[in-house]
């Protein structure tokens, strides 16, 4: 069981910082998800806790050890990558039982290691096949299996579902939930870029942006609690609405105007230094809907367009006098045309508010 602990971790390529002053505790069987925009550093940051980076600032600590000059192979991590760097030439068996070749393992130990990694990922049927003759998903499962094999304390998994479609990327990360499970105990940090995945898998979220951690919490705080715009921009997909608006009120709780005049009391508490501030109202698009005949609306635009996909209709309204459409996800195949004026309404107490780009929680 080994935890993994980053204090102050920075990096530089020469003059450039892309990631700095990263503090995060990882206990040990914890699932840790990075997301974060392209370029925000997270495959950075996995390199340099697996020891393929070097890290330019901070400490490190795997196990209660500070690692920062240990080498990759001594770190007890096995890292999983995005291209699953099978060796075509050899079986599925052979793939699986390399690294603890060259540890000098004995052959019953190998044989043990490799069977019981074959059952866990349900490859045992193909332990005698060369990678070309497996699917993407089984060969991804291979390329899992080798790092099982090596029983590390620590699980790196750098975006190992990107190269599959669709349907198998679903399947392998159940499997991937599943190895949770079946290995308990072990922590394992994992980078992507899809939502789902970071949804689905993770028991803790770090969001990176801008080379630091914007918020770090398990999915569903992350979804209904986020600290600051980015997060709640970020997590959540069609992306929450912010909508300028003018604190008219503050206190216990807040009410809150919009440009177009409409007037909304949202549970969340504000000083009273912040009234007539400009403010923005989050609300996230699920939790629009049409607002009852006579009774008053948040927002009364025209629609210009709605994406029916059966279960839901995706709709985007412009408010007069706002350049971003307002995105609304209603449930069913809703009547909606393009030009039809709808007025949409949400309950306040799933809003939030923001100042200066910071959220003002509930209170
Ligand atoms: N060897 C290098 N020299 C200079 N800059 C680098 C080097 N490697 C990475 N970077 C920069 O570091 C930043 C972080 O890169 P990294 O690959 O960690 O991002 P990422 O969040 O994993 O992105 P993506 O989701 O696109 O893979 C990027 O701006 C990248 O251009």
């Amino acid at each position: 069981m080994a935890g993994v602990e980053l204090q102050g971790i920075g990096k530089s390529y020469g003059e450039v910082a892309v990631l700095q002053g990263i503090d995060l505790s990882i206990a040990a069987g914890e699932f840790v998800v990075f997301v974060g925009p392209s370029g925000c550093g997270k495959s950075t940051l996995l390199r340099m806790i697996a020891g393929l980076e070097r890290i330019t600032a901070g400490t490190l600590h795997i196990d209660g050890q500070v690692v920062n000059d240990v080498p990759p192979a001594q770190r007890g991590i096995a890292m999983v990558f995005q291209s699953y760097a099978l060796y075509p030439h050899m079986t599925v068996r052979e793939n699986m039982e390399f690294a603890l070749k060259i540890a000098r393992k004995s052959k019953a130990e190998i044989a043990a290691a490799v069977d019981n990694a074959a059952r866990i990922l349900q490859l045992t049927p193909y332990l005698d096949r060369l990678p070309k003759a497996l699917s993407g998903g089984q060969r991804q499962r291979v390329a899992i299996g080798r790092a099982i094999v090596r029983d590390p304390k620590v699980f790196l998994f750098d975006e190992p579902l990107s190269n599959l479609d669709a349907a198998l990327r679903v399947a392998t990360r159940i499997e991937i939930a599943q190895l949770k499970e079946r290995l308990p105990g072990r922590t394992m940090i994992y980078v992507t870029h899809d939502q789902i995945e970071a949804m689905t898998l993770a028991d803790r979220i770090v969001v990176l942006n801008a080379g630091g951690i914007a918020q770090v919490g398990t999915p569903l705080d992350l979804y209904d609690r986020p600290d600051n715009e980015f997060v709640a921009q970020f997590i959540g997909s069609p992306a929450m609405n912010l909508l300028p608006a003018t604190l008219v009120g503050t206190g216990a709780t807040s009410r809150v105007q919009l440009p177009g005049g409409a007037e909304v009391t949202v549970p969340i508490a504000t000083a009273a230094a912040l009234q007539g501030q400009v403010v923005k109202l989050g609300v996230r698009p699920e939790h629009l809907d049409f607002a009852a005949p006579g009774a008053p609306a948040l927002i009364e635009a025209p629609v210009e367009v709605a994406e029916k996909l059966g279960d839901v209709t995706v709709v985007y309204v412009t408010m007069p006098g706002e350049a971003e459409a307002v995105i609304a996800k209603l449930p069913g195949t809703a009547p909606v045309a393009r030009g039809a004026v709808l007025r949409l309404t949400a309950d306040p107490a799933r809003m939030h508010l923001f100042y200066a780009g910071k959220s003002l929680r509930r209170g």
